[in-house]
């Protein structure tokens, strides 16, 4: 089915609840946030980007430098808070917003969807984009996709738990094994898209049960 269609589908049953994608630094929800909020016109926040402009524009890298990432948590809390009481939004949030009990409290007033991408891939994409704007990942010297492998190694195995709180997961594995794919790399931003919203519409099944919902 496409992207339009599925779409067309779904958005009713949504009642303009935000959709909040949550994962590991790398993992496209900014990139995906994007197409989805697009195909069902719903505005587009990227976390991040909001903590930034509270920051008189300051980048994240400079705020976890000049302030700590304490101040950078709280501000992320504050934005997901602010988020809480809207609609109609793609939310795209920063990979550590899931460390926070308080933030999933937020998030839960809408529908949360955890992209979960293998390791190697996460490492590719941040080596070829280079890690200044992720102060967690940051390193000047040494192989930067060993580098980068390494750190996010080390995080996914603190909050995998965390980020299994989401309302639905997409494992890219899974869909590129089920698709015939050697690997993730065929898995476009477009492909995850309508995926992520079939995975909308299982929750949403759930959630209302078949009596009362049919698709
Ligand atoms: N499906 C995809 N296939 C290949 N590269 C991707 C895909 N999704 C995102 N990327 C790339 O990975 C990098 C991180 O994507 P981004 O959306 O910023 O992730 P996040 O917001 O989760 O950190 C970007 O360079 C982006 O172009
Ligand atoms: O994983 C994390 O703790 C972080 C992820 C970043 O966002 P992206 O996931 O968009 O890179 C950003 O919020 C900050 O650098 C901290
Ligand atoms: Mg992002």
């Amino acid at each position: 089915m496409s992207l339009k269609n599925k779409s067309q589908e779904i958005e009713p049953y949504l009642s303009g609840r935000c959709i909040y994608l949550v994962g590991m630094m790398g993992s496209g929800k900014t990139t995906v946030g994007k197409v989805i909020s697009q195909v069902l016109s719903y505005s587009f926040c990227d976390s991040d980007s909001l903590i930034e402009q509270e920051v008189n524009g300051t980048p994240v890298s400079d705020i976890f430098q000049l302030h700590g990432e304490g101040f950078f948590r709280d501000k992320e809390t504050q934005i997901l808070q602010k988020l809480s009481r809207m609609h109609r939004i793609v939310v795209s949030t920063g990979g550590g917003a899931v460390t926070r009990p308080i933030n999933w409290k937020y998030m839960h007033s809408g529908i949360s969807v955890w992209l979960d991408v293998p390791l190697e891939a996460l490492a590719k994409r941040i080596s070829a984009v280079g890690t200044k704007s992720r102060p967690l990942l940051h390193s000047d010297s040494g192989d930067a996709y060993r580098n980068a492998y390494k750190r996010l190694s080390t995080l996914l195995e603190e909050r995998s738990e965390a980020y299994a709180n989401a309302n639905a997961r997409i494992s890219l594995q899974n869909m590129a094994a089920r698709l015939g794919h050697r690997d993730v790399t065929s898995l476009s931003p477009v492909i995850i898209a309508i995926e992520v919203l079939g995975q909308i519409e299982n929750y949403l099944r759930d959630e209302e049960g078949t009596s009362t919902v049919t698709f």
